[in-house]
This record gives C-alpha cells, sequence and structure tokens, in this order.
C-alpha cells in the first residue's frame, strides 16, 4: 500500500485492491438503513437494535484514519468510498459495472428505498449525481479527468425503486478545457432522464484508463 498527497494535504491511498472486509462491512450498513426504513418494531426492540449499532460503531472506529480517499488500480482515479460508485461506501447506491466500449461509458444501478424522492420513484437529486458521475468516468474515459461546472437534467419520466436501469455517457464536442457531454438513464429500456452538461478539464487530478473495470 502505499500514499500520496492531494491538493487539501490529505493523503490518497493506494490500496491492492477492494478490501473484502470493508466491503462487507458496507454492504451490511446498507441492510441496515433500509431494515431502519421499513422497521414497524417496538420501542424495546428498537431501543436493542440502536445499542449494537452503537457497539458496532464503536467497533470500527477503534482503529481511524483521516483520508477517506482509497483508490485501487482496478478503479484508477475513484475511490473505493466514492459517493455514487464507491464499494465501500454504504451511501452509495452503488453505480456497478462500468464500461467503456467505442466512446460509450455504461454502467448499472439500482436504486434502494432510502433513495426515494417521490412516492416509489428515486430522488431527483441522486438520479442527478448518478448522470453526473458517468459523465465524468466519460469525460475521463475519453480526454481527461475533469470537474463538472455545469449540469442540466431533464426528468422525462418516473425512476423506479428496486428495479435495474441502465446509464450511458458520452463526449459530444471538446473545446480547450470545456468538454460538452451528455448522458442518460433508462429503466427497461425507456429513458427516463437525460443530462447535459460541461465539464472542465482540472490539471492535477489523477487520471484513469479507458478500459472496463471490475471492482471486485
Ligand atoms: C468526485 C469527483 C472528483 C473529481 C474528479 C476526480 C478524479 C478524476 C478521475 C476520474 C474521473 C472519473 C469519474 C468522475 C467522478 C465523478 C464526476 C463528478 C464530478 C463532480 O462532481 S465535480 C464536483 C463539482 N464541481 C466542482 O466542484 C467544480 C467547481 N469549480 C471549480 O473548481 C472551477 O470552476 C474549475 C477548477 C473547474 C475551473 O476553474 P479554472 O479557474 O481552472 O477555470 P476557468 O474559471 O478559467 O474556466 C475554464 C473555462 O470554463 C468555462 N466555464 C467555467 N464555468 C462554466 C460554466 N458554469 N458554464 C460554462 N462555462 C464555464 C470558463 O468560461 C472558461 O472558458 P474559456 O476557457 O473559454 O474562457
Amino acid at each position: 500500500m502505499s500514499v500520496s498527497p492531494q491538493s487539501d494535504g490529505r493523503e490518497i491511498r493506494l490500496v491492492p485492491n477492494v478490501p473484502v472486509g470493508t466491503k462487507l462491512v458496507a454492504d451490511r450498513v446498507r441492510d441496515v438503513i433500509d431494515a431502519c426504513i421499513h422497521t414497524d418494531s417496538p420501542a424495546a426492540d428498537l431501543e436493542a437494535a440502536a445499542q449494537l449499532i452503537e457497539q458496532a460503531t464503536q467497533l470500527l472506529r477503534k482503529r481511524s484514519r483521516d483520508t477517506s480517499l482509497q483508490v485501487t488500480r482496478s478503479n484508477g482515479g475513484i475511490s473505493i468510498n466514492n459517493a455514487i460508485e464507491g464499494p465501500c461506501n454504504p451511501v452509495a447506491p452503488p453505480l456497478t459495472d462500468l464500461a467503456y466500449v467505442d466512446g460509450e461509458t455504461s454502467g448499472c444501478v439500482t436504486f434502494p428505498t432510502a433513495a426515494e424522492g417521490p412516492p416509489g420513484r428515486a430522488h431527483g437529486g441522486l438520479v442527478a449525481a448518478v448522470l453526473d458521475h458517468a459523465l465524468g468516468r466519460a469525460v475521463a474515459w475519453t480526454v481527461a479527468a475533469a470537474m463538472t461546472v455545469s449540469i442540466t437534467v431533464d426528468y422525462r419520466a418516473a425512476t423506479p425503486l428496486h428495479q435495474p436501469l441502465c446509464v450511458t455517457a458520452r463526449v459530444v464536442s471538446v473545446d480547450g478545457r470545456k468538454v460538452f457531454a451528455e448522458a442518460e438513464i433508462r429503466y427497461d429500456g425507456q429513458i427516463t432522464a437525460v443530462a447535459k452538461a460541461i465539464m472542465i478539464v482540472v490539471a492535477g487530478l489523477p487520471s484513469i484508463a479507458p478500459t472496463a473495470v471490475s471492482l471486485d
């Protein structure tokens, strides 16, 4: 394992692989979040569950590190704790099966109950975040690592919870450091939301290789 500094002075850790144990904890925490939202347990059970969760938190905090940014070679510059695709971040939906084929970036996501906005539908902000992330991947894989300065999302139909969704993104044009890109999210082949973004290539961001990636 090696470390390197990032712009805020913290270290970015390079880890050989996605740590199996951390991913397991993240998966279980996703389960806990889902159970918390759906539970109808009596007060005594809720109190007991809260104590158990507190014990687990204390166990995890026994050894902590400053940085949350940990990258593996398998997924290039994206942290395993990334908010959208990080397999070790229980808040990430996560976006999986990212691939780059013939200039097109794709990925899969299933929104859990925790992502609910309107009843039975994914929250529009989370849909936008997934689109933003896919756009970032597309730009990084096609041009260079970049940051979003503008994103517009059109919501065309319900984006459902608990259903496999497909995200696709591509670069449309490049003007100096400005990269124009588009993405859409689909359920059962039908587009539910479309995004257009302007991203600015920023020197010093980690670059990632244009290859299909595996996070396991
Ligand atoms: C988690 C993301 C991490 C970011 C990437 C990390 C690693 C990369 C590796 C792989 C990437 C793979 C996946 C990506 C993952 C996630 C994607 C999500 C992306 C994000 O979640 S990212 C967070 C939100 N994002 C910000 O936090 C940006 C805040 N911002 C700034 O930090 C500055 O803005 C900066 C540094 C970007 C540029 O600043 P600067 O000083 O270097 O450049 P300057 O201002 O000169 O603009 C240059 C040209 O852009 C034009 N321009 C500017 N703004 C415009 C706008 N709104 N509309 C139209 N044109 C605009 C100007 O008009 C000029 O154009 P011209 O050259 O023609 O005059």
